[in-house]
């Protein structure tokens, strides 16, 4: 649904963006991770030319959008919806004035304008609040109106430029199941970005991690976790270094299953762990354990290999 290809931008002698590429499924939601300074907010505004790009293409929805002039591109991006850290509403007007307001510019006659902004503030929750001013709502119900304007042109994909990062945590937990809810019901393709872990670990099927200008590793949260060393499992289960054979067990369809009591059982073994956590990423469990085994370990290891479990060890250590 978008695919960035060798984006390179540009700001005098700062390179924002060095060679970056991005391959966006249609109906999932994709989470660009980074520090301040990464090149998210270059990378999210260059997808829709709000920053033309110095070099390289974005593609849309099948349409190259490097290659449209500014009539062409205003059309597509009316396709193209986009909400902000700090909601960017218009406090002199209504909610509803707000959420009519890309319906104007597009010209849609006042009739239908009405129907469909109430439609809008009944699907995110806002129903009967039209009349209020921005002012008069909390953070969260102010994101909502953004939301609404956001996918008034009943936009195929909605970009989210750290939507929750304004917000306190229960906030940012309901805005983050409405954006899913979004993404499921209307098939809305979802690109956000943000620098909180947790919120792709919430919402997010695929993730790229960005840093200085670059990705660093892509791809979706189930692949990435079962890549032995991936950056994503490591910022997500942070474990102190091993020592060498200590291993680390990454337990994906297994988290609830009693793996451990079973290799204590089958191959005489004791076990002793030395850290470990159970996280829901993506709707599944997913445990990783760090574990030294007593005896030779290759046997339990083969097992739950087997199993499906992704088995590292320490260099220095029995493979
Ligand atoms: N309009 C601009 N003019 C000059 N430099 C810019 C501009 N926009 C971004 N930059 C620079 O480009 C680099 C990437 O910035 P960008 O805002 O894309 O990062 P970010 O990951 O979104 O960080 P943050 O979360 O702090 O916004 C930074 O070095 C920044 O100073």
């Amino acid at each position: 649904m978008i695919q960035a290809s060798g984006l390179r931008k540009l700001y005098g002698r700062t390179v924002a963006l060095d060679g970056v590429d991005l391959h966006v499924r249609q109906g999932e939601i994709y989470g660009v991770l980074g520090q301040s300074g990464a090149g998210k907010s270059t990378l999210l505004r260059c997808v829709n030319l709000l920053e033309r790009p110095s070099e390289g293409t974005v593609t849309v929805a099948g349409q190259d959008l490097t290659a449209l002039g500014d009539r062409d591109l205003n059309k597509a991006r009316q396709r193209i919806g986009m909400i902000h850290q700090h909601f960017a509403l218009l406090s002199s007007r209504t909610v509803a004035g707000n959420v009519a307001f890309p319906l104007e510019v597009m010209g849609v006659p006042r009739a239908e304008r009405e129907r469909r902004v109430a439609e809008l503030l009944d699907l995110v929750g806002l129903g009967g609040r039209g009349g209020d001013r921005p002012a008069q709502l909390s953070g969260g119900q102010k994101q909502r109106v953004g939301i609404a304007r956001a996918l008034a042109g009943n936009p195929s994909v909605l970009l989210s430029d750290e939507a929750t990062s304004a917000l306190d945590p229960a906030t940012t937990a309901s805005i983050l199941d409405l954006l899913k809810r979004l993404n499921t019901e209307l098939g809305l393709t979802i690109l956000l970005i943000t620098h909180e872990m947790n919120v792709v670990k919430a919402v997010c099927d695929s993730v790229a991690i960005m840093a200085d200008g670059r990705v660093e590793e892509s791809g979706t949260l189930a692949e990435l976790i079962r890549t032995p060393g991936s950056r994503l499992t490591r910022e997500i289960f942070p474990l102190p270094a091993p020592a060498p054979g200590d291993i680390t067990l990454t337990f994906t369809g297994q988290a609830d299953e009693p793996v451990i009591s079973e290799v204590v059982r089958k191959f005489g073994t004791d076990v002793s762990i030395l850290g470990g956590a159970i996280e829901n990423l993506a709707g599944a469990r997913v445990g990783r354990l760090r574990v030294t085994l007593s005896g030779d370990p290759d046997p339990a290891l083969a097992y739950l290999r087997s199993l499906g479990l992704i088995v590292e060890v320490a260099e220095g250590g029995s493979r």
